[in-house]
């Protein structure tokens, strides 16, 4: 144990910046505390100006070699890092539990696999991408895919590894160098993983990790004028601070933000599937940006959804987030906590009664709740709460449910209960969303498309669209005739 690195359960953290290949301290630090009972888990260093410029120049250094390394090594290598994260997944899980407060068994089992996933897929992805060659009245026209330089890489609290590496895999796979800035409140699987990626033999300045808070270390790194690409993760106000530091020095970026999705329940759904796809949001506390919060019930069986709901969430065992047998955790931060029971109790002042919870339990933790008697125009139907904190509202007909579903400045994802084939090709058609779910949830597939529309996001990512936004994309043509025979 040194002055820079904690232990978390065993595993030993460093808390540095890593940057050109060397953990780099800085002058101050920031506290970070576990989610589960309030304890220090360690000084974190506190990145400047200094710290991001020194990552950008780090970044800008390694990228020709980068970008020239042949795409076969490349891939390579990013399976190298997935081959290392497999081996890590037990600590990689400890630390992320401790750090963020999400559930040990879905680290374990469903998120750090994705983690390796994610570079897995990328280098593959890199491996077939085409060249899409065509002709032109006999022309070669030849589209490659160039990479873009140093990325800038803006990630949250509620996934931080999995939603870091999903940015940080295909911005690799394409040449690119990448400068990480983990969200402030779960900053330490991402110091981890820098150094289990370097072990696995990824180059000095390839991934730079900068920590620190957004309004510091974030807003200097975003604004600097070397940087070729931005992609963020978050809420709405702090991308549209983004948006202005990247229109500045017109650099591409890409936002994945927040929702308030519906979950539309027909009268001719499977209506155990419907309860269990609607107990299935407060998974993560309620912190998942696609989580379904408005629970739309078509009126002829709201009242036995709403019974059956009510006796399966209740049946949700709530508690240590380590322990196998629990199923919503804490949530992130006192004050995450604070803004979600303000949204509750201002909810509940307007009229809105809770079917369930409506309150905050011990320590970190929020009773998971349903609230009903809510009004359309109202702050709990509009706004993103970002914890365990779902509504519930009636429809008549296929066009009310529409409606009802597209009226908020959201559009991330939707969910169809139906049991109708024709209603749901109706339906989903109608609704605006980055991804629609029929009769199922959080189905996930890198190959597709993700983002959302309205405030849910600008662009996408995934499979192709990835590669779309992390290269230059260049278009040579090459004329039939003229080439001189020099040999
Ligand atoms: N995936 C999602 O859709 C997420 C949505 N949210 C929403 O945002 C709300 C607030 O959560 P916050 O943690 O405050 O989100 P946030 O959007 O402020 O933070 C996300 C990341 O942005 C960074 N950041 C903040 N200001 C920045 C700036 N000026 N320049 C560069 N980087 C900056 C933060 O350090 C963090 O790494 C949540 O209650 C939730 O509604 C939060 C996290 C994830
Ligand atoms: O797990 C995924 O594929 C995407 C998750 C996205 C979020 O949870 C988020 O951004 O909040």
């Amino acid at each position: 144990m040194s002055e820079h690195t904690l232990t978390v359960a065993g595993v030993t953290v460093d808390t540095r910046h890593w940057i050109g290949g060397e953990h780099v301290a800085s002058a101050g630090t920031f506290v970070d505390v576990s989610p589960i009972d309030g304890s220090v888990l360690g000084e974190i260093a506190r990145g400047t100006a200094a710290e991001a410029s020194a990552a950008v120049a780090a970044a800008r250094a390694a990228f020709p070699g980068w970008a020239a390394t042949p795409r076969a090594e490349r891939a390579r290598i990013l399976h190298a890092v997935a081959d290392a994260v497999e081996k890590r997944i037990e600590d990689l899980s400890i630390v992320e539990t401790h750090d963020n407060g999400a559930l040990l068994r879905s680290h374990r089992r469903g998120v750090m696999p994705r983690v390796a996933h994610n570079f897995r897929f990328f280098a593959d992805r890199l491996v077939g991408l085409g060249h899409d060659d065509f002709d032109t009245r006999g022309h070669t026209n030849h589209v490659s895919w160039d990479p873009a330089g140093p990325c800038v890489l803006i990630t949250p609290w509620n996934a931080p590894l999995m939603l870091a590496t999903w940015k940080i895999a295909p911005a690799l796979a394409a040449g690119n160098t990448v400068i990480l800035k983990p969200a402030e409140w779960s900053p330490l699987t991402a110091s981890l993983f820098a150094d289990i990626a370097a072990e696995a033999g990824l180059p000095a300045g390839v991934l730079n990790v900068v920590q620190g808070y957004g309004a510091e270390a974030g807003n200097a790194l975003v604004s600097h004028p070397d940087v070729r690409r931005i992609s963020f993760t978050g809420s709405v106000p702090t991308a549209k601070t983004i948006a202005a530091a990247a229109a500045a020095n017109l650099v591409p970026a890409s936002f994945e933000l927040g929702g308030k999705s519906p979950l539309l329940v027909f009268a001719d759904a499977d209506l155990d599937l419907a309860v269990d796809l609607a107990v299935e949001q407060y998974d993560n506390a309620g912190q998942v940006c696609l989580a379904a919060t408005r629970i739309l019930v078509e009126e002829t069986i709201a009242q036995e959804f709403t019974r059956r709901f009510t006796e399966k969430a209740s049946a949700l065992r709530q508690g240590d987030p380590r322990d196998e047998t629990t199923d919503i955790g804490p949530n992130i931060h006192t004050r995450q906590l604070e803004k979600i029971d303000g949204f509750v109790q201002r909810a509940l002042a307007a009229g809105a009664r809770a079917v369930i919870g409506g309150r905050r339990g011990e320590g970190q933790y929020y009773a998971p709740t349903l609230l009903t008697d809510v009004a359309q125009d109202s702050e709990i139907v509009q706004e993103e709460v970002f914890g365990p904190v779902l509504t519930l509202q009636t429809f008549t007909d296929e066009d009310e449910a529409v409606r009802l579903a597209n009226d908020t400045r959201f559009g991330l994802a939707a969910t169809v209960a139906t049991g109708d084939r024709g209603r749901a090709a109706r339906v989903t058609d109608r609704l605006v969303a980055g991804t629609v779910w029929v009769n199922c949830f959080f189905v996930r597939d890198l190959q597709a498309p993700f983002g959302g529309s309205r405030h849910s996001g600008v662009g996408r990512e995934g499979g192709t669209w990835s590669f779309d936004f992390y290269c230059d994309l260049k278009n040579t043509v090459t004329a039939p005739k003229g080439w001189r025979d020099h040999g």
